[in-house]
């Protein structure tokens, strides 16, 4: 990361700049805090900043009575907690003090991205999701094409899609787990004294984000919290269900005035930092020489051009949160050597690099003996976990010289993650507000008034995409694993 000291019109606050991302969409603030350190993204510089590590609880009110104003925006400082959301809220809420929540029926609303229940849903879920904008992002010129290219696309990889499903046991476990974190949330938020309802909206299956709404509305939730199940950002994944979420509301009457705060990203937050470390900790004691083996993160890429020409900050969070993970074990006294590497790609176009595949080879090829794997995108166990990186990069990996091997469990219901969560939920409660009816359609929707020429376009498209396809490359590309 970079880091270097900067100035700031503050006193007795030294601000260190930590990056220089600009990241280009509404999100693009964040706090952090812990002990007595903050650090927030400024809109005005598009940068985040961190205050320095011996930073009193005065300048830290300093920082806290800063006027809108001023050039650094929503920060939210807190002695003892940390306090990270998208939308920031003020620090340390007092649900029991809030005599306004009383009055309120609170919701919660997870947002993840579904999986085929059984093998007969994997080509009509894999159709929904080449089908979504936000996955296959084509120019608006061309935004006809992109049903036409879902289903060619769907059918050409549902074989292998398949088979990977069918080695897991014939379908996604994450609804299975999904509820369950659901009913985990629940209870830890009522411990905590904030009774609510939580709800699943899931991006490419059922419980479809619809269902969510709908239901949501039936039980005349008055507050709304929306929380995803992705602790990094990337406009394919949270900003894809938020996207598809806004829609829902900006249509319907009630729905678009109920108050609502989105938590965007929390890869951050010390309670799943220290989580993760926790899992960590554990899993290198498996190994026989737990300092002598590697940390290799794997993350789900994205491609490239989702980072350079659309603003995607997915690839700066993943880079912080795998620093922060990296401090929190150091500062237990675990100094092992670590990588992160992307994986997952799909289709011709380049992705996030290092491939996790290819920095495998690598390090076996280098004589790394033992390598502990954490996939770091993702809190359920999932298809690329239980098959990616369980089967074929396990394979690779001992093929290519690694002789011990070990991965650690996706969080799941961790308490301590859970109860992190809750936090989350509990700190973004006061900023909730009638969701923006600014436009953020896709594309098909432009075709809703003329039935004959949508169906016209999806002929020419289809026709188009068909030809493109016929490419070997192409082919190749969707049909094969990655690996
Ligand atoms: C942070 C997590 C994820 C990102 C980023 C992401 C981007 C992304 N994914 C695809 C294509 C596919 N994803 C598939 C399944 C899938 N992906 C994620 C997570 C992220 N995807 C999850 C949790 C799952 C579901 C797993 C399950 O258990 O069902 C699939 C289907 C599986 C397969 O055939 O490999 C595809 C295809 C793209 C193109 C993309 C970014 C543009
Ligand atoms: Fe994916």
């Amino acid at each position: 990361m970079n880091t270097a000291a900067t100035s700031h019109a503050l006193p007795g606050v030294k601000l260190l700049k930590l990056t220089t991302s600009k990241l280009n969409h509404n999100s693009s603030f964040v706090c952090f805090h812990r002990k007595h350190q903050a650090s927030f993204y400024s809109p005005q510089y598009e940068t985040n900043y961190i205050t320095s590590g011996n930073s009193s609880n005065s300048t830290l009110n300093n920082l806290h009575n800063l006027k809108p104003t001023d050039p650094i925006k929503n920060i939210s400082i807190s002695g003892k907690t940390f306090c990270s959301v998208g939308v920031c809220t003020h620090p340390s809420v007092n649900i029991e003090s809030d005599s306004h929540l009383e009055d309120e029926k609170v919701g919660v609303l997870l947002l993840n991205l579904g999986g085929p229940d059984t093998l007969l849903d994997v080509q009509p879920f894999l159709y929904n999701l080449f089908a979504d904008p936000d996955i296959i992002r084509l120019p608006r010129l061309f935004c006809f094409l992109q049903r036409p290219l879902a289903q060619i696309i769907s059918v050409l990889r549902a074989r292998k899609s398949k088979e990977a499903y069918a080695s897991i046991g014939g379908g996604s476990p994450l609804r299975k787990i999904t509820d369950e974190q659901a009913n985990a949330l629940k209870l830890e938020l009522e411990a905590k004294k904030l009774p609510a309802n939580v709800y699943i909206a899931m991006r490419y299956w059922h419980p479809f984000t619809e269902e969510a709404a709908h239901q949501i509305k039936r039980d005349e939730i008055t507050k709304l919290v929306v929380l995803p199940l992705y602790p990094q950002f990337s406009i394919s994944t949270t900003g894809s269900s938020i996207r598809a979420l806004q829609n829902i509301f900006r249509e319907d009457k009630v729905l678009s005035k109920l108050p609502v705060a989105i938590i965007q990203s929390w890869y951050e937050r010390y309670g799943y930092i220290k989580s993760m470390a926790d899992l960590i900790e554990e899993e290198l004691q498996n190994f026989n020489k737990p300092q002598e083996v590697m940390i290799f993160f794997s993350a789900h890429g994205v491609p490239v051009t989702y980072v350079v020409n659309a603003g995607d900050p997915y690839k700066d969070q993943m880079e912080e949160c795998i620093y922060l993970i990296m401090q929190e074990l150091k500062a237990r006294g675990i100094e092992n050597k670590h990588r992160l590497a992307y994986q997952s790609r799909v289709g011709p176009v380049e992705w996030l690099k290092p491939y996790t595949d290819e920095v495998l080879i690598e390090l076996g090829q280098k004589g790394v003996k033992s390598l502990l794997a954490v996939p770091v995108s993702f809190v359920s166990e999932h298809i690329e976990t239980l098959e990616e990186i369980d089967m074929e990069y396990k394979e690779l990996a001992l093929k290519s010289g690694v002789e011990n091997w070990g991965r650690v469990p996706a969080l799941g219901c961790t308490s301590s993650f859970i109860a992190d969560l809750a936090d989350a939920v509990i700190e973004a409660l006061p900023s909730a507000t009638a969701m923006s009816a600014s436009s953020v359609g896709s594309g098909s929707e432009e075709f809703k008034g003329d039935p004959i020429g949508y169906l016209l376009k999806i002929f020419v498209g289809s026709f188009l995409a068909f030809v493109l396809l016929l490419s070997p490359r192409m082919l190749s590309a969707f049909r094969k694993p990655v690996v």
